[in-house]
């Protein structure tokens, strides 16, 4: 990873996280759950990194170690040069003011019997960041920056909709100026129109303050608008890391291939191929040997059942860990990208043939 390491506000290295899985009869760990293992990328200053993957390959792991929420079993992670998984308790604190979370259910992740005022400006007293007579006016400005009214204030959780508790979530991030907000799947409770709009009210904020995100989600159609770099995570481990333009139009690795033609298509006269994987995603308590993806993938060799890749950087800025990268056609990835019309001729895709999942294109109904 050829980078200037000062454009870097957070650097991840070898990042390991194991949880015990199950004890003995005398409480000795007999088994472990290997929630990260080995995932390096950077986050830039200024920038929102996108993390997808489905579900348990260990996204959230990585947002609580980087908060400061869980310890990493081995690894580092640099914040602005240090690396904080080493601080002592008061300095984790500290650094804990400049990188905030954003919860994703925001109905459990505000105190029922606090109004909103008094949460926002929670982390401003406990912290001591403004004298008590500020707090108040510091409290209506958060509000106006995530659209809600300063009247509001007074109200109580349940008084408002999801929409505006995660705003309310947003404020309350905000309050201590962070540098870095890790944004854990903010929008997936909220209806779909809802989405749209707290997902405005983040990009706008990041250019408006100068923000830097991790935004977690399970799939790589809620973060293509906001993230400006996206990581693809599999089973604990980052399979591919890329600009956004890069991984939505050239994706290297078959399982974020797999993602990206599982993206619905808006326009109902267009139609995408569809990758359908095979089989159910390994258990973490024993994930395969050799690369995690091996037992679903459509490109997979014997080599890949024995050892997993490093990750490597492929193109310039576009890092992948699979030995196929460049085996898998090239015109199934523009395709994914692309979009078939629904009367053209199927193409043929010459080597690649055999290697993907033939699986029948999904015809809208006209
Ligand atoms: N405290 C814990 N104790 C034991 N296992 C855990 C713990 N936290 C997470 N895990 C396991 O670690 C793996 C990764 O979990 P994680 O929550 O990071 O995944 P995720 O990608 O964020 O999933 P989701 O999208 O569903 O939130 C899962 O197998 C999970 O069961």
């Amino acid at each position: 990873m050829s980078q200037d390491n000062s454009r870097n506000l957070i650097e991840v290295q070898h990042l390991t996280k194991s949880f015990v899985a199950d004890t003995d009869f005398f409480g000795r760990p007999t088994s472990f759950v290997q929630a990260v293992d080995d995932v390096s990328f950077t986050i830039r200053r200024g920038e929102a990194f996108g993390l997808v993957g489905e579900s348990g390959c260990g996204k959230t792991t990585i947002g609580k170690m980087i908060c400061g929420l869980l310890k990493p079993t081995s690894g580092q992670i640099l914040f602005e040069g240090r690396d904080i998984t080493a601080l002592g308790q008061r300095d984790r604190r500290a650094m804990c003011r400049d990188i905030q979370l954003v919860f994703q259910d925001p109905y459990a992740s505000l105190n029922p019997r606090m109004t909103i005022g008094k949460i926002i400006a929670e982390p401003i007293l406990t912290n001591k960041i403004l004298p008590k007579d500020q707090v108040d006016e510091r409290v209506d400005e958060l509000l106006e920056l995530v659209g809600l009214a300063p009247y509001m204030k007074n109200r109580y959780p349940h008084e408002f909709s999801g929409g505006q508790r995660q705003r309310v979530g947003i404020a309350r991030a905000l309050a201590l100026n962070p540098k870095l907000i890790v944004c854990d799947e903010p929008v997936s409770a909220l209806d779909v129109s809802i989405q749209a709009q707290v997902l405005n009210l983040l990009d706008d904020l990041k250019e408006q303050l100068g923000l830097t995100y991790l935004f977690i989600a399970h799939g790589l159609n809620v973060v293509k608008h906001i993230s400006d770099r996206v990581g693809v995570m599999y089973l604990g481990r980052m399979m591919e890391i890329a600009p956004k333009e890069s991984l939505y139009t050239e994706p290297l690795c078959p399982y974020t291939q797999a993602l990206l033609s599982a993206i619905p298509s808006p326009d109902p006269k267009l139609q995408r191929r569809r990758i359908i994987l095979e089989g159910d995603v390994p258990s973490p308590i024993d994930p395969p040997a050799g690369c995690r993806f091996a037992s679903r993938c459509f490109a997979k060799i014997g080599a890949c059942d024995v050892s997993a890749p490093e990750q490597r950087e492929v193109l310039p800025d576009h890092i992948c860990a699979c030995r196929r990268y460049d085996n898998v056609a090239p015109e199934l990835a523009r395709d994914l990208s692309l979009e078939i019309q629904r009367d053209a001729a199927r193409p043929s895709y010459g080597r690649g043939s055999d290697l993907i999942n033939d699986d029948p294109v999904v015809t809208p109904e006209a």
